[in-house]
């Protein structure tokens, strides 16, 4: 294998609970679990980190991976009486995937059933009960959770777990933790001000920090300061620690197994080529062991599991075969559960996955990690107002996460598929979201919450002014802010009660407007919009792809070809539906393959379909079709994306009206080849050169007609 042994990591909606929730529980998996716990680094210090919780309300915890903090932290405190009168100890994930396994894990060691004591609560699925006292959670959750309870105050402790990702949930969330903790700090002492001199007002809390408007009347009794600890294993504690005032650090040493770590002589020219040499050369000459892949995303990871299949039939027979499971986020819950299954027996499983799987989770049986060093990140540019999707190198602490997903519960070895010197080149830590990602969707979920100084409030890292004000204006120009910065009713209200991008909620309301009456066929293009890659083209394959590709193709460029696409396998699923369940779906994923159709990506579509259908349904929104006529849903295009619009140049290429930008037409876009005049675009991807993807042919006049009040302000 050509890797060099360098270091050693070693120093350094209510669900029912199902059977599968149901306690373990012979008595010797109750004790190994104990001894387990015992075992972990973090039990040597269980007594003085709970003193240090009760010390400070903020405590800033950094302790190696798979130290045990996810788990054991929260059943430390409620052991120590932190739930006293019935309030419950949160601990935010960055990801759903992270909140469902822990929770499952930690009512294992606690011997009862999920969702019991020990529950979770995603989007969309809530595992808890009115006993549930240790609750996981998504950063995302507990914002929503915010807008019902400003104050938070069933929660005595929140634990921020994973923040050195710093995603704009996670971000935002401390902002707004940081307000209600001086917010809950403030009642408690009014409180005994106001027990002092014996009178019983109500009282107002105003303007925390002078950003945030906290106006709530409410009677103070039964409030306590909320204690509030983040964690990591790789985070900047300075940082957090200066934002919360000089909070207190402290650190855990040790972790359980070691994790050898190895890097190539020299950089690798194609890493998934790479990656498929380095799962071959471990299943070949390594011990027992499952592998954990890192890629960057849903094609790639077919393109690999497709590979595998495909290597497997070149190799010698050994006593072992392999088998490819694949986990990223759009694909469904239970799917994604299916890593955390043991391999077949006689089988060595090789998990591909994008950086879902980086952080907190542990996969039973992982032994091995391959990291190429890459991941897919969406960033965005305020000056030209657009964003695109890259794939850039990690920071070290995303590193140092992949390779602590090894040695859980025995030695590992982590494969980083790059040179070490690279690696010191690589960030130290990984950029935070917010200075690079659209904000428009977090300044409309701040706006509900009752921030309307979004340009004051106290984030850890402020975005610059000029990437605020670009959202603004976005969000205005999109009708969501008044004229006053608002929020306006209903538009705004709408489109922040929505799942999705500003601009795709607006799309939705728009189109149920009479003038389009198009809402049918614009939430099967927004829900297409949603998943990656629809069509899929085998290199080998390109011809016959492009060939039943036709059979759906509008002249009128991709995002009719969508809805073409969803309504065919509609009808042909109808068409099937007296089959038995299980060949009815072996005959629809047939002819996604028949029609080069990427089946996973079609299923996620349409459970996003009828999730954000029955969203606009409950606003009393009229799902219409506008017929076979799809000219008034063109013209909705243009007057929901005008934002995107482009119009040709001379020599073929493209000019975004917003901007100025010079683009071309992606390949896979279907107005490739014909170029019309204008077009409206939904992404851009950046490579060689800045292509445009998902257009549609538009007149350049419906703009001025459809948006005047940004057409004007561009003449
Ligand atoms: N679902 C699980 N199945 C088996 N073992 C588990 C599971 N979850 C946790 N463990 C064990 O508990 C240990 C501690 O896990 P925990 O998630 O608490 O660590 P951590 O310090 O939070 O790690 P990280 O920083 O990587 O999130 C793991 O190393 C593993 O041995």
């Amino acid at each position: 294998m050509a890797h060099g042994r360098l270091n050693n990591s070693n120093n350094g909606l209510k669900r029912n609970f199902s059977d599968e929730n149901r306690k373990p529980d012979s008595f010797a998996k109750r004790q190994k679990l104990a001894q387990h716990r015992k075992s972990l680094p973090i039990a040597s210090v269980e007594k003085r980190l709970v003193e240090e919780v009760r010390k400070h309300d903020t405590l800033i915890i950094v302790g190696e991976t798979g130290s045990g903090k996810t788990t054991q932290l929260p059943q430390f405190l409620y052991n120590a009486g932190f739930c006293g009168n019935g309030k419950l100890i949160g601990v935010t994930q960055p990801r759903r995937v992270a909140a469902m396994t822990v929770a499952k894990r930690v009512a294992e060691e606690c011997g009862v059933t999920l969702g019991e004591k020990v529950g979770y609560s995603v989007r969309f699925e809530d595992v808890t009960s009115s006993s549930t006292r240790i609750k996981y959670m998504t950063d995302g959750l507990l914002l929503r959770e915010a807008l019902l309870d400003p104050y938070l105050s069933k929660y005595s402790v929140i634990i921020v777990d994973e923040a050195h990702e710093r995603t704009v949930q996670t971000d935002v969330l401390l902002g707004l933790l940081k307000n209600v903790q001086n917010a809950r700090s403030k009642v408690v002492n009014n409180h005994q001000d106001t027990k002092d001199k014996k009178t019983n007002n109500d009282m107002q809390l105003d303007k925390e920090n002078g950003s945030q408007s906290f106006s709530f009347l409410k009677q103070c009794q039964g409030r306590n300061p909320l204690k509030l600890i983040i964690m990591s294993a790789s985070l900047d504690a300075r940082i957090f620690a200066e934002y919360f005032g000089d909070a207190r650090a402290v650190h855990i040493q040790g972790r359980q197994f070691p994790v050898d770590i190895y890097y190539t002589h020299h950089n690798v020219q194609d890493y998934l080529d790479a990656s498929l040499t380095a799962i071959y050369q471990i299943h070949m000459e390594e011990d027992p062991g499952d592998i954990l892949v890192f890629l960057t995303g849903q094609e790639e990871i077919e393109s690999v599991q497709r590979l595998v299949k495909e290597r497997l039939k070149q190799l010698p027979e050994t006593s072992q075969k392999l088998v490819a499971v694949p986990i990223f986020s759009s694909l469904p819950s239970e799917q994604q559960m299916q890593v955390f299954a043991p391999a077949p027996d006689g089988f060595r499983k090789v998990i591909l996955a994008t950086n879902i799987a980086e952080t907190s989770v542990t996969i039973p049986g992982i032994k091995y990690v391959i990291d190429p060093g890459f991941v897919k990140a969406r960033t965005y540019d305020p000056n030209k107002g657009l964003s695109s999707l890259n794939v850039i190198p990690i920071s070290k602490a995303q590193a140092l996460q992949r390779s602590g997903r090894a040695g859980r519960e025995r030695s590992g070895k982590c494969f980083r598929l790059y040179p070490e010197n690279q690696f010191e080149k690589l960030e130290d830590s990984t950029k935070p979201e917010i200075k690079r990602c659209d904000l428009s969707s977090i300044i409309l979920q701040l706006k509900v919450l009752g921030v309307d100084d979004v340009i004051g409030f106290d984030f850890i890292d402020k975005p610059s002014r000029s990437a605020i004000v670009k959202s603004l204006e976005q969000l205005y120009v999109l009708g969501a802010l008044t004229d006053e910065c608002k929020l306006s009713a209903p538009v705004g209200r709408h489109m922040a009660s929505l799942p999705l991008d500003p601009i795709y909620s607006k799309a939705l309301i728009l189109a149920s407007e009479t003038e389009f009456n198009c809402l049918e066929e614009m939430l099967i293009t927004v829900a297409m919009l949603s998943v990656e890659s629809i069509f899929f083209a085998p290199r080998e394959k390109l011809n016959e792809a492009r060939t039943a590709m036709k059979c759906f193709a509008s002249p009128d460029g991709d995002h009719l070809t969508l809805v073409n696409v969803y309504r065919a396998f509609n009808e042909f699923s109808e068409k099937r539906s007296d089959l038995s369940k299980e060949k009815h779906e072996k005959s629809l994923r047939k002819w996604c393959k028949d029609n080069f159709i990427n089946s996973r990506s079609l299923k996620h579509a349409r459970d996003i379909h009828s999730q954000i259908r029955g969203n606009v349904e409950q606003m009393g929104l009229r799902v219409a079709s506008c017929g076979d006529d799809m000219l008034p849903f063109r013209r909705c295009l243009a007057a929901s994306f005008f934002l995107n619009a482009a119009l040709k140049q001379p020599e073929g290429t493209y000019r975004a009206l917003a901007n100025g930008q010079v683009v071309r037409i992606h390949p896979s876009s279907l107005l490739f080849h014909e170029k019309p005049e204008c077009i409206i675009f939904n992404e851009l991807v950046e490579t060689n050169h800045k292509y445009i993807r998902n257009t549609t042919r538009i007149d350049y006049l419906w703009l001025h007609e459809l948006a005047p009040h940004f057409y004007a302000m561009q003449n």
